[in-house]
């Protein structure tokens, strides 16, 4: 039986992608709770698809407003065996969950990074003094809320429905507009169809004209970026794995030139996956 990982407790956005995934590939499953595996942390989740442990993770990679997230990519660098199988974005709006009546009784703040960092205007704004406490989801926090009237989180209103506590303002992102795209990872390589590509590689040697090398195999092909990002190689300081997306499908012949090329002007290059994004 399919088991997917991703990043929990209950009530996550993570955990929505899930359903939302099960909903548009297995509907036969969607209502099999024995499917459903949460995970700590991000690479925890990761972990598990590249080790077998379940077939399939579904995690964050990139926020409108705050960029990519880290975590998972430096574990798609790490990572032998998993590919990308599909994209699926989900709008993300956070309420204030509390159970504090009026916004002066909050002391302390609960959320995940992103979480915090996608309301920053709005609690410099409304909420200038409380302590703000990071935590691995936007529902790690839920508990301490439940048990202090006190504190609040920053989480999904669904995340409130379930575990039964007031919303005291909805929403409070700062940008209307705030989206995650989340990837469905497995370890199943025959998987490469769909619109879009990603890609990471590692330079050569960091010299003049280094990176446009790679980027000119995609613009002589007329291949479109959607997406570049760089992430430290941990190796030395100014050394930089990029990630790339485009708008091609790796059975292109095109595309499948184009890689080899790459191969011949970059250090370490990495297929991460071609997919469709819903
Ligand atoms: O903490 C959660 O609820 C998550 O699913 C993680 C996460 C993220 O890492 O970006 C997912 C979507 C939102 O952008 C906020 C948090």
């Amino acid at each position: 039986m399919t088991k997917i990982a991703y990043l929990g407790p209950a009530g996550t956005y993570s955990e929505m992608a899930a359903l939302r995934y099960l909903q548009l590939s297995h509907p036969d499953l969607e209502h099999d709770p024995s499917i459903m595996c949460p995970y700590p942390t991000i690479p925890q989740a990761i972990n598990a698809a590249e080790n077998g442990n379940v077939e399939i993770a579904i995690v964050p990679v990139e926020n409108s407003i705050q960029g990519g997230v880290t975590m998972t990519l430096d574990s798609l660098w790490q990572s032998e065996a998993l590919q990308i199988q599909q994209a699926i974005v989900l709008p993300i709006a956070h309420a204030l969950i509390t159970r504090a009546a009026i916004l002066t009784d909050i002391k302390t703040v609960y959320s995940h990074p992103q979480g915090l960092a996608q309301c920053q205007l709005w609690l410099d704004c409304h909420l200038p003094t409380v302590q703000q406490i990071a935590t691995d989801s936007t529902t790690d926090g839920l508990q301490r809320v439940a048990e202090d009237g006190t504190s609040a989180a920053i989480a999904s209103q669904r995340a409130a429905e379930l575990y039964n506590l007031p919303i005291l303002q909805f929403p409070i992102n700062d940008q209307p507009d705030n989206f995650t795209r989340f990837l469905v990872l497995g370890r199943n390589t025959s998987h490469r169809q769909g619109t879009h590509s990603s890609l990471a590689f590692s330079l050569k040697r960091n010299m003049p004209g280094a990176l446009v090398k790679p980027l000119l195999v995609f613009a002589d092909r007329h291949i479109n970026l959607s997406r570049i990002e760089s992430r430290p190689t941990k190796r030395s300081l100014g050394e930089y794995i990029f990630f790339i997306d485009i708008e091609a499908a790796l059975p292109d012949a095109n595309c499948c030139e184009a890689l080899e090329e790459l191969k011949t002007v970059t250090e370490n290059l990495k297929i991460l996956g071609s997919y469709a994004i819903t």
